[in-house]
């Protein structure tokens, strides 16, 4: 056939018989569809960026947790008609346990805080970062995974935590440089939605669906959320206020519509006035319209959205009063954000800001005689024993010398700056140095071994 035959060893061997020669058929070299693997380059970025996470995650006193990627299902299984939701990636397992691949990770830290109950004091500052999925169907070509970076505070009940969250994204995008001209907040509570069903005498247990109804408003056209409002037992009258409200983008227009009293207008006012001693006003924006699409959110809501509008939210968060009791938990106050790897690439790369990262190496060490292969693993020995990082050059292959190109894989790949290129060719200069070298590395190792080394 006209397969793509590899024999299973590459190079000069002898080929057995036909009858014992394993015929490897080339196997599908992608990741499965939706991922992605991270070659060097993609890793150095991808460290680079989760480096910026867990500075500003430590500059704020978060600590670090993680979990399991695999979780129980039904940690996951709310009825409000979430997206994530319809595209969990869930199956049996072996043990006949319905389990899934986490597609967030707050429902994860939610059984963490239960898990260790009283044996930790609140309020607990928890971050994390850690990848997350979901199924689906690849129509629309989209990642089923990305990296999440998380804050949670949990155990505060009032908006000064939100105020914190808040700022400690606004920190992270400086440290990166986006300003407030690239990205801003828009900031609302669904606390507003909940005041205008009380109006209609909505049953709280309809409140979760219609936020998700509610934030598909820029995804569908406006005559489905209608339908899917009504089929939710809404009143026409009720939807046209709910929408209404939804329209304003001014604190002052909602208090002239709700009034003063509500949780609500309070609410959102202190955390502006918070904005402003936090100093990051100009990045945030009350908008009625942002309810996100996680059922659990009670209060707060924000993203952080591109100014030029070309891309999706780029992170996203509010407050969870009620998860932990959902599942079995005191009632405890909480609020979070989650921030992907992905979307924020997009952006660095549409301003120009993705930093320049060649490998970082100090010290180049190569032998350029196979005889003294040994001196030069001796001299990164030292050089590493001294904390320096030190590329051994390991294959044999004739080098270059005189124009520095010591391998062409380093005159290419690393983009200088070290701080030792050790080169060994024969040659009396080169023996002495050899000489020299060994009797530093003997001296040295003296030190550290004894005089046994000598032997
Ligand atoms: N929740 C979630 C998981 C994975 C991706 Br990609 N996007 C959203």
């Amino acid at each position: 056939s006209n397969e793509n035959v590899r024999f299973g060893r590459t190079g000069s061997i002898s080929i057995p018989p036909p009858s014992t020669v394993d015929v490897v058929k080339k196997i599908d070299v992608n990741p499965p569809k939706g991922t992605r693997d991270f070659p060097p380059d993609e890793m150095r970025l991808r460290n680079w960026l989760f480096h910026n996470f867990r500075q500003v995650s430590q500059m704020f006193a978060f600590e670090e947790v993680d979990f399991p990627v695999l979780e129980s299902e039904a940690l996951f299984i709310r009825k409000a008609g979430e997206e994530i939701r319809d595209q969990l990636y869930c199956f049996e397992d072996r043990g006949n346990r319905r389990v899934a691949l986490r597609p967030e990770l707050t429902p994860s830290l939610a059984r963490l805080v239960i898990q260790k109950g009283k044996s930790v004091s609140l309020p607990l500052k928890w971050f994390a970062v850690g990848q997350c999925w979901r199924y689906e169907r690849m129509t629309r070509g989209r990642r089923r995974e990305h990296y999440q970076w998380n804050m949670d505070i949990i155990g505060v009940p009032d908006v000064t935590a939100e105020a914190e969250l808040i700022s400690s994204i606004v920190t992270f995008f400086k440290r990166i440089g986006i300003t407030a001209s690239d990205v801003g907040f828009k900031i609302s509570s669904r606390k507003v939605l909940q005041e205008v069903l009380q109006c209609y005498s909505i049953p709280d247990n309809l409140f979760g669906k219609v936020c998700i109804i509610i934030d598909k408003m820029e995804k569908i056209p406006i005559d489905e959320i209608k339908k899917e409002l009504r089929s939710v037992e809404l009143s026409d009258e009720a939807i046209e206020e709910l929408l209404q409200v939804l329209s304003i983008k001014s604190l002052t227009k909602l208090e002239e519509k709700l009034g003063a009293a509500g949780e609500a207008v309070a609410d959102l006012k202190r955390l502006f006035s918070l904005a402003e001693k936090f100093g990051y006003s100009e990045w945030i924006q009350f908008d009625a319209s942002v309810v996100r699409g996680l059922a659990y959110y009670t209060g707060t809501v924000f993203e952080g959205f591109d100014r030029e509008g070309k891309l999706r939210a780029i992170c996203g968060g509010g407050r969870y009063d009620r998860l932990l009791s959902t599942f079995g938990g005191d009632d405890i106050p909480a609020c979070g954000f989650g921030f992907g790897d992905a979307v924020i690439i997009e952006l660095l790369k549409e301003k120009g800001l993705i930093p320049e990262m060649g490998e970082q190496v100090e010290n180049i060490v190569c032998h350029l005689d196979p005889d003294l292969q040994d001196a030069a693993a001796a001299v990164a020995t030292i050089l590493r024993g001294k904390g320096q990082s030190v590329d051994l050059v390991l294959e044999n292959k004739p080098l270059k010398w005189g124009n520095q190109e010591c391998n062409p894989r380093h005159a290419t790949t690393r983009n200088g700056g070290y701080n030792s290129v050790s080169h060994f060719k024969k040659g009396k200069w080169l023996k002495d140095f050899a000489t020299r070298v060994r009797t530093m590395v003997e001296d040295e190792m003296e030190k550290i071994a004894g005089d046994k080394v000598k032997d």
